[in-house]
């Protein structure tokens, strides 16, 4: 254990401030005595204004892997505002939120006393929360409830748990005014929302808010002569929409359910496709968020998470972040067209008849819609932007159909061999078939390690490595795709165990594999993946 001199008395001490790692102090009562003088020093970021990103957060000082930057309570916790698309396909699917919880309940047996919305048990704890249900519940309790109570598509059409975070928010102006001028103080985007297709969903919401809710409480503010809500425009809904859309943290719950959440200060964290902050939640705890170093940061640098998912090539999370966040990311990553070295959009140039090339084809402007294309760099030949996508999406149809089918290792080699005069050998599509490949070697009923050959054995490994390298370049410090990396370096060491156990490698490289699998799924924890997938290494450790 490390040790030095109390911050406060200068006694020997080995407390260790888990904020900053620091200073030390020999007892919580020196460090509660010391805090108001340290609070300044230990505070390791400033907000910042930018003309393009506006508010971010800076550090102020070297800050350490692993150091705890901020930790907070959500001005908000609720369902998301989205409906989940299966939810949407099947009409007569019976799959509603707990009012309360938020968890998933299959029945209509237990109502909330009060507003006689669906609950998982009139014990939920969420229900009489002053934080969770409490805050909406006299306001759902005005609504005039489905049309039709024995019919299925009649009741989901009026239990719609995408309208709860905007209605609680909506609220706050009344039951905690401090913190609904807190979010009504974050970025909307206003503007650049107008008429997209978010607004056009967040309209619809909208207006089912007002007829169920608002005229409701409007007649009874005009009968009562007291005014409940001072603000409940369209205006003011739709703000709050697009507050939410561009702030929202999304927090699984530990049945994989997903919420979301606003917090003061995390929500400032701009977004970076190499993002250098990891973050958590203690669900036993208010929704608490912890944001740490993903990685040491030097002062200066801006703390940056990544909004969209890294493991998506430049242009779909392009996309994804100007639909969604409204700006066009021009992060080290998204400017490079070979996307860190990786090559995960790169295609291969196929030439002409009279002049075939060997070439890869990469994006010109990878930043810019309008500007890119895609060049060979060792022949003329350019490729549209159109084009490409054209061509990629039918392959990643194909691909997805393939994926869901629980396909066997051949199909999928097939696919390969099928997608690779086309694609560079680490492009995405290569790389989602050969992640669910090296996971089928040796454990499916065609290719079991009984079974499996050695020549096989040795595709496996040096697929591991391959694409060991792709997940080391995107994601480095493992902030955001340690679960994938961890897999690879899981299905390494049990390659490497079966090639041990046939004498052409050392037990040593299954076992620096395996522990690596299980140092990098350590963080991971929180996440029933997470857990189980730990487990599943420790089990492998035990058994080498
Ligand atoms: C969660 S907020 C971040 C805080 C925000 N900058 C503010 O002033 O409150 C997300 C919004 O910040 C802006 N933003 C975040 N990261 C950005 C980036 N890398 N480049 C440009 N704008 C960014 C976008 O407007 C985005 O919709």
């Amino acid at each position: 254990m490390s040790s030095g001199n109390c911050k406060s008395c200068n006694k020997s001490a080995n407390l260790l401030c888990i904020n900053c790692k620091e200073v030390y102090y020999c007892s919580r009562e020196c460090q509660k005595s010391d805090w108001k003088n340290h609070k300044q020093q230990c505070k390791s970021y400033e907000i910042y204004k930018d003309e393009k990103i506006g508010r971010l957060l800076r550090a102020t000082r070297e800050i350490k892997a692993g150091s705890l930057i901020i930790s907070e309570a959500p001005v908000i916790i609720g369902p998301k505002w989205t409906s989940d698309e299966d939810d949407e396909e099947d009409e007569n699917f019976f799959k509603f939120s707990c009012v309360g919880c938020f968890e998933v309940i299959s029945n209509l047996r237990h109502k909330c006393d009060v507003c006689m919305w669906p609950c998982c048990s009139p014990d939920c704890p969420g229900l009489t929360n002053a934080e969770l249900h409490d805050i909406e519940c006299q306001l759902l309790k005005m609504g005039k409830g489905p049309e039709n109570r024995t019919n299925v598509k009649s009741i989901k059409k009026y239990f719609r748990t995408d309208i709860l975070i905007a209605l609680k928010i909506l609220l706050l102006q009344r039951k905690n005014p401090k913190r609904f001028k807190a979010i009504m103080e974050m970025e909307s985007n206003e503007k650049k929302r107008m008429m997209t297709l978010n607004y056009k969903e967040a309209e619809e919401r909208i207006m089912f808010i007002e007829e169920n809710f608002l005229k409701p409480l409007q007649k009874f503010e005009e009968k009562s002569g007291k005014e409940i809500l001072q603000l409940k425009d369209k205006k003011t809904l739709h703000k709050i929409y697009g507050i939410v859309e561009s702030n929202a943290m999304y927090i699984s719950l530990k049945t994989g359910i997903e919420i979301c959440g606003l917090y003061p200060t995390g929500v400032i964290m701009e977004h970076s496709c190499v993002p250098n902050i990891r973050y958590e939640f203690d669900m036993k705890n208010g929704f608490k968020i912890s944001i740490k170093a993903g990685r040491d940061i030097k002062k200066g640098e801006h703390l940056a998470t990544s909004y969209s998912n890294i493991l998506w090539p430049t242009s779909v999370r392009q996309q994804h972040l100007k639909d969604n966040k409204y700006f066009i990311c021009t992060c080290e990553r998204c400017k490079d067209p070979t996307e860190l070295g990786t090559n995960f959009s790169t295609l291969r140039c196929i030439g002409t008849d009279n002049n075939p090339c060997n070439g890869f084809q990469l994006p010109t402007n990878p930043t810019s819609e309008q500007e890119n294309e895609f060049a060979c760099n060792k022949c003329v030949i350019k490729v549209s932007n159109e084009h490409v996508n054209l061509i990629t999406s039918k392959m990643n149809e194909e691909v997805d159909n393939i994926l869901a089918m629980n396909p066997s290792p051949l199909i999928i080699e097939e696919l390969i061999e099928k997608l690779n005069p086309f694609l560079h050998p680490n492009h995405y599509l290569l790389f989602n078939l050969k992640h669910t490949l090296i996971q089928l070697y040796g454990n499916h009923k065609d290719s079991s390690y009984a079974t499996i050959t050695t020549e096989a054995l040795k595709k496996k490994l040096s697929m591991c490595n391959d694409l060991l390298k792709i997940v080391l370049s995107l994601d480095p410090c493992h902030i955001r795709i340690a679960f994938y990396t961890c897999i690879i370096y899981y299905e390494k060491g049990m390659c490497l165990n079966e090639m041990h156990k046939r004498n052409i490698s050392g037990i040593e490289d299954a076992k620096t594999s395996l522990e690596e699998a299980r140092r990098i799924i350590m963080n991971e924890q929180d996440s029933p993946e997470g857990r189980m997938v730990l487990q599943k290494v420790e089990n492998a450790l035990i058994k080498l």
